[in-house]
């Protein structure tokens, strides 16, 4: 698909010599790339070829993921684009933080920033799309967070249940997408030449929403999948004009990182400090990013109410004999339901009243009659070693497993009757129930399918 011709007279002038260069590296393939998950056990790629790292991402590598091979199905690969992954490396929560991603579906952003925080804090990943929110749960799911509250909201309704709650937000903001035109030739259709303005109104209306959930002292990432300048300088110019309390802390530059771009906005020299990333500098997609800083105040707003647990004395009872009959660990987090679902929410979850959550921190299970069942996101984030009983698959096991049958297990010496919790490459992928050699499937019929023996 051809360019939009308005899109090249833009580009030609704001870009003058270097615009046939641009123009070619948009013809181009795009960059895949994935990053491995430092929050599980086994770090051996089964099915993956990690081909070379990014050099500006620390969990990132170039190389292409195929969606049911082992490593993607247990979370052990998420798949980003190589610019994209510069935004959690800005944003770089410590354990223990509470962080915001505001416009978090399908993930790319969330689970990185999980992968920081060591499943220590609480995430935030926010999403006001429902139908996207939902894919956003099942990656947080697969990448085996625990420590994530998933919400369904705009930013205004988010604002009122959190003010000044954050130390880290991320606003990963809805833009022209320009960035994106190879890899996604579809978001050429969408673009005009007013779609940056009309993109931007709302990038402002969102920031100011936003910038009431930062602590003083707070770190804001503000990033976009765009090259048009009302969509970047020019939205965090006003930003400064605007919020004065605001200044920019200058991203570290690698080889091929373009400064922002002060005379593309209104002149502020500070604004050289953002980054731009251009197809034809580094091997990716186009971006833009920001890092913000909220001066150091008093917080004003009042402390948010925490979340009670509201588990009955038998749920209870429940959960604690299947936790000291099956686990290694104690969970130390308040446990809270959703009908006959448990949960255990992160330390500092706020009271969940009025709120759209899709998913409550770790989703521990179900209650069935006079019984718990597992659910697929404790398998995804426990480290095997904290379920006392565990079986490494074969891949031939695995593969029946995936789809969902019940085999015997191949293995000679005797495994006691009872929950196992199933592993490929040192890391859960299910759990299982052995009775008598015979293991019975829990993975969820959802998410089954028909592996294909894939090599690397
Ligand atoms: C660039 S995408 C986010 C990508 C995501 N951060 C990731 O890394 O996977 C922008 C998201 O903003 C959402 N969005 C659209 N309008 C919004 C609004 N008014 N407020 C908040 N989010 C919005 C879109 O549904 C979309 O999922």
């Amino acid at each position: 698909m051809a360019l939009p011709v308005a899109f090249q007279e833009k580009y030609r002038q704001l870009l003058g010599d270097e615009a046939d260069e641009f123009f070619h590296a948009l013809a181009a393939e795009p960059t895949k790339a994935f990053r491995v998950n430092p929050l599980k056990a086994g770090q051996e790629l089964t099915d993956t070829i990690a081909e070379t790292p990014i050099p500006w991402s620390r969990f990132g590598y170039y190389g292409s993921v195929y969606g049911h091979s082992v490593d993607h199905t247990d979370g052990l690969i998420y798949s980003q684009e190589p610019s994209a992954q510069l935004v959690g490396e800005l944003a770089a929560p410590q354990p223990g933080q509470k962080v915001l991603d505001l416009a978090a579906a399908p993930g790319g952003k969330s689970t990185h920033l999980a992968s920081f925080m060591n499943q220590a804090g609480l995430l935030v990943s926010n999403e006001i799309n429902r139908k996207r929110a939902g894919i956003l749960s099942e990656n947080m799911e697969r990448f085996g967070v625990a420590n994530a509250l998933v919400t369904n909201h705009d930013a205004i309704a988010l604002a009122k249940v959190f003010p000044e709650y954050f130390d880290t937000i991320v606003l990963d903001a809805p833009c022209s997408g320009e960035g994106m035109f190879r890899k996604d030739p579809d978001a050429m259709q969408y673009w005009s030449a007013d779609y940056p303005a009309e993109n931007a109104a709302r990038q402002k209306d969102i920031l100011t929403d936003t910038i009431k959930m930062l602590k003083p002292g707070g770190t804001l990432v503000y990033s976009t999948c765009t090259f048009a300048p009302e969509e970047d300088e020019q939205v965090i110019a006003w930003l400064l004009d605007n919020y004065p309390e605001f200044s920019i802390v200058p991203v570290d530059k690698v080889a091929g990182f373009d400064d922002g771009r002060p005379e593309w906005a209104d002149g502020n020299p500070a604004l050289k400090d953002t980054v731009r990333l251009f197809p034809n500098h580094v091997a990716g997609e186009g971006h833009f990013m920001a890092k913000l800083h909220k001066a150091d105040g008093e917080v004003t707003a009042k402390p948010v109410k925490l979340a009670k647990s509201n588990v009955t004395a038998e749920q209870q009872k429940l959960w604690d004999a299947f936790a000291n009959e099956n686990l290694t660990i104690d969970m130390p987090n308040t446990l809270i339901t959703f009908g006959d679902q448990l949960y255990a929410i992160p330390e500092g979850t706020p009271r969940l009243n009025g709120l759209q959550v899709l998913r409550a921190g770790l989703h521990l299970g179900t209650f069935k009659k006079k019984r718990f069942e597992p659910s697929l996101a404790l398998a995804l984030a426990l480290q095997p070693v904290q379920f006392k009983q565990s079986y490494a698959l074969t891949l031939d096991e695995w593969q029946k497993y995936v789809h969902g049958d019940t085999f015997m297990i191949e293995k000679d010496e005797s495994y006691a009757n009872g929950w196992y919790i199933l592993t490929m490459a040192e890391n859960g992928v299910g759990f299982g129930k052995l009775v008598n050699g015979q293991m019975k499937n829990f993975y969820p019929k959802g998410l089954r399918f028909i592996a294909q023996t894939h090599d690397k």
